[in-house]
């Protein structure tokens, strides 16, 4: 256990032994202080970590002074004793998780922005107002260590035993190729079905009755013509035949034999004991002399696998890192209680999430289409282009220069081959053991919640790729949840194709490990800008780049729900790509008009939208939209705004504050004015005009959005603004951002095609950092931390 692990396990007792009882609604006074932002991160301590959250703002406060008149009161609609210590913002604390690796990397960095002196210009007052001291203090403290704190759950949103309802049915945020009648009041399909028959039944017209019962009785048939009699011998043999039939079928073809989701079902299940008790199982197995595949899929046992399959070890448990690279989907995590979850002191087996959303089902019947849709494109040796639901976007189909990809070299695809092996694959030979294709090469890449990715090189053209093996189930984690988990990367690497996407080449099962094997990139986006080398320039470049990753997920009704720098990769040629599906959810099926709404928290502290934390269900695409502009803030700042997007947060409740507003439920779920034409009674007029204690102030940088935005280069504070809006309903659509003026400017790094393959076309104004590969990746990253520890 590391030691700020160690201090935040005894902080949350102290906390727990000092806090108040929870409180159905949480009121928060804070006074902002009157320094500027850069002033706060010098004035600050380095040592609060381990103090009171609430006492710490107090003195802190005390210590620069109370401003009269300027007291903010800001309501939080639930409340919960956040175990973390988020009360410094960590704009507030920069020194607070000082390390010597982020210390390291200010030798590389001859300024904060890079080396760009049009850059630079770029941001004015920043620059000015931060300075040298803004470097050290800015200089990425904040970024990784943040994550340590941060934590992944998915749970569905209770608090303090009551669930908030859902907020897309007041969110007019049109679905691709959807009417918005449709979204608001059939905002979940499943709720939709069992309400129907109450809602509309009475309107059925009269010659119609509505079905009560799915059992249906055959008429009562009192004689039987003889020509229907059969003889008994005659039923006799003919069942015997159709036996033998139905064995010899099922013994020639299991993967007909059953759903997807039931075939990797049992491929995970299907573990012998011996294997099942060995907990140092979970290497990934490259060895040449392979024991071959299993084929026991047959005999598969679910009920031994499932209590059998040992606890794996929480690789990245110490890790700097690890916080935000916490369970995504949907496991609890007992080790990292989320400092912010709601579910916090549920019991684990209350805190299982049942999301409806992201259910095997779900998935199959969103992917059907578009998988043989891909797949089928693949045989015919054509580019695949295109998305299951088409909204207008052209979605430039792609190849990877360094691939096997090259049009031309489509190898067929196959779905589970029959041996036993491979699951997935467009890839040649794919019916050979995976470990008789590829060795593993250098270093690992990294590990998360959902598996570790290990750097592998393919025997026949020594091509280097990326292998994720999927982690085993937790003994406390559902069959149901864990094959969910596994079939939604599995579909989603299929499926998806777009430049900004990783590509998936294909899932092998061996050994009773799951791997999939992807596209290789060079650089995490996470250790690139830990270096502080990135010029503004190259940092726009990767925002739009993601953007238009989350344009293509967005327009073929997927949502990431976990985008942060960590999931966000990039190759030496500049070219970004968004990894981990493990979180994505489907908002939209082919052909539907409907919403379907997330539940859960799902991603990682720091990223998440407000309204994740406050809401049962939500809209996921607004999350998703929040989350990259996040990105882009860490991206320009090298820290994180806040450590999570709850008033306990003190950065995030001056955030919040300054909006002639006193309560944050009431932030979240506004929507959009009316048109007005009368600029007297317009709404905002009218708020201002009110009583509340959060009167709006543009010249004090320190409350409301203008403590973030101001920040941040003018030209960008636009269309971040939109997408930081507290509340869903008002943030701009994809769509939206990718049409603002700014964003439209940015000269983007791309893939064109380029006669039958594709090329990369460089941004004119920039060129792509790149760090030594021993810090390329997150393991590397913190293998070098730990060095330095010792
Ligand atoms: N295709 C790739 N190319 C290069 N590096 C990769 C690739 N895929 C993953 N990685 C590295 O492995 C790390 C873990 O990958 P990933 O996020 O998919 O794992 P995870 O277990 O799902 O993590 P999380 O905890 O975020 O759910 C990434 O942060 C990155 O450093």
């Amino acid at each position: 256990m590391s030691s700020l692990t160690r201090l935040l396990q005894e902080k949350r007792k102290n906390e727990a032994s000092n806090s108040s009882p929870r409180t159905s609604a949480d009121t928060l006074t804070t006074t902002p202080e009157s320094n500027p932002l850069d002033a706060q991160v010098r004035n600050k301590s380095s040592t609060h970590i381990g103090s009171d959250s609430n006492s710490n703002n107090g003195e802190r406060n005390r210590a620069t002074g109370l401003v009269p008149g300027s007291v903010t009161t800001v309501t939080q609609i639930y409340s919960e004793e956040d175990s973390s210590s988020t009360a410094g913002s960590s704009l507030d604390d920069r020194n607070q998780f000082s390390s010597s690796f982020l210390n390291s990397n200010f030798a590389h960095t001859a300024s904060l922005y890079g080396t760009s002196a049009q850059s630079k210009d770029r941001f004015g007052s920043l620059i000015n107002d931060q300075g040298a001291a803004g470097l050290s203090s800015y200089g990425g403290s904040s970024l990784a260590p943040q994550n340590r704190i941060t934590s992944r759950l998915s749970v569905t949103s209770h608090t303090s035993g009551k669930v908030i309802p859902s907020l897309s049915s007041s969110i007019p945020y049109s679905v691709p190729n959807s009417n918005k009648d449709n979204n608001s009041s059939n905002s979940n399909s499943s709720s939709l079905s069992s309400s129907w028959l109450e809602t509309y039944a009475g309107g059925l017209p009269s010659n119609i009755s509505a079905i009560d019962s799915n059992v249906i009785s055959s008429p009562k048939v009192d004689s039987v013509e003889p020509r229907f009699i059969i003889s008994k011998q005659k039923l006799q043999k003919a069942s015997m035949d159709n036996n033998n039939n139905t064995t010899a079928t099922q013994a020639r073809s299991i993967s007909r034999s059953g759903s997807f989701s039931s075939q990797l079902g049992n491929l995970f299940f299907s573990k012998n004991s011996k294997e099942s008790s060995n907990p140092n199982s979970a290497g990934m197995a490259f060895s040449s002399n392979s024991n071959g595949p299993s084929t026991s899929i047959k005999n598969s046992n679910v009920a031994n696998g499932s209590t059998a399959i040992p606890k794996p070890i929480r690789a990245r448990q110490s890790s700097i890192y690890s916080a935000s690279r916490q369970p995504t989907g949907s496991y609890t995590d007992n080790l990292y209680g989320s400092p912010s979850s709601v579910q916090d002191n549920l019991p684990p087996s209350q805190s299982v999430p049942r999301s409806q959303h992201s259910s095997i089902g779900d998935l199959k019947r969103f992917f059907k289409k578009s998988s043989s849709n891909n797949l089928s494109s693949n045989n015919n040796n054509t580019i695949p282009n295109g998305s299951p639901v088409s909204s207008g976007i052209a979605v430039p189909s792609h190849s990877h220069s360094s691939s096997h990809f090259a049009a031309g070299n489509y190898p067929s695809s196959n779905s589970y081959n029959g041996n036993g092996d491979t699951i997935y694959s467009h890839a040649h030979g794919s019916a050979v053991p995976f470990s008789k294709r590829y060795v593993k090469t250098g270093e690992d890449l990294g590990a998360g919640a959902g598996g570790s990715v290990k750097l592998v090189q393919r025997i026949v053209d020594n091509q280097i790729f990326a292998v994720k093996e999927f982690r085993t189930k937790f003994e406390n984690e559902s069959k149901r949840d864990y094959v969910k988990k596994i079939t939604s990367e599995y579909c989603i690497g299929t499926t998806l194709n777009h430049p900004n996407i990783i590509e998936t080449i294909e899932i092998v099962y061996e050994n009773d490990r799951i791997l999939q094997v992807m596209e290789y990139c060079e650089y995490d986006l996470f250790a690139i800008v830990m270096s502080n080398k990135m010029s503004y320039e190259e940092i726009c470049c990767c925002f739009k780049q993601i953007l238009t990753g989350v344009q293509y997920l967005h327009s073929i009704g997927l949502a990431h729900r976990d985008l942060k720098l960590d999931n966000c990769v990039i190759n030496e040629k500049g070219v970004v790509k968004l990894i981990d599906f493990g979180a994505a959810v489907v908002f939209s099926y082919p052909f539907s008009k409907n919403l379907v709404e997330a539940s859960g928290i799902v991603g990682s502290d720091p990223y998440l939208a407000p309204e994740v934390c406050i809401f049962a269900k939500y809209d996921p695409r607004p999350v998703d939209i929040w989350s990259s502009a996040i990105i882009f803030a860490c991206m320009i700042l090298k820290k994180f705004p806040w450590k999570i997007p709850k008033l306990r947060d003190n950065s995030f409740k001056l955030f919040c504050s300054g909006r002639d507003c006193d309560s944050l439920s009431s932030l979240v779920t506004r929507t959009p004015d009316p048109p007005s034409y009368d600029e007297s009674h317009s709404p905002e007029k009218k708020k201002s005009e009110g009583s509340s204690n959060n009167v709006s102030d543009p010249n004090n940088v320190n409350i409301g959005p203008q403590r973030l935005l101001h920040s941040l280069p003018e030209e960008t504070q636009h269309i971040v603004s939109r997408m930081i809006d507290l509340a869903p309903a008002c943030r701009g659509n994809i769509d939206e951002i990718m049409e603002d003026p700014w964003i439209r400017s940015i000269s983007m790094c791309r893939m064109v095609e380029d006669g039958l393959t594709f090329k990369v076309v460089e941004g004119d104004d920039h060129h792509h950092t790149q760090v030594d590969q021993s810090e390329a990746h997150i393991a590397g990253l913190e293998k070098k931390k730990k060095k330095q520890n010792n």
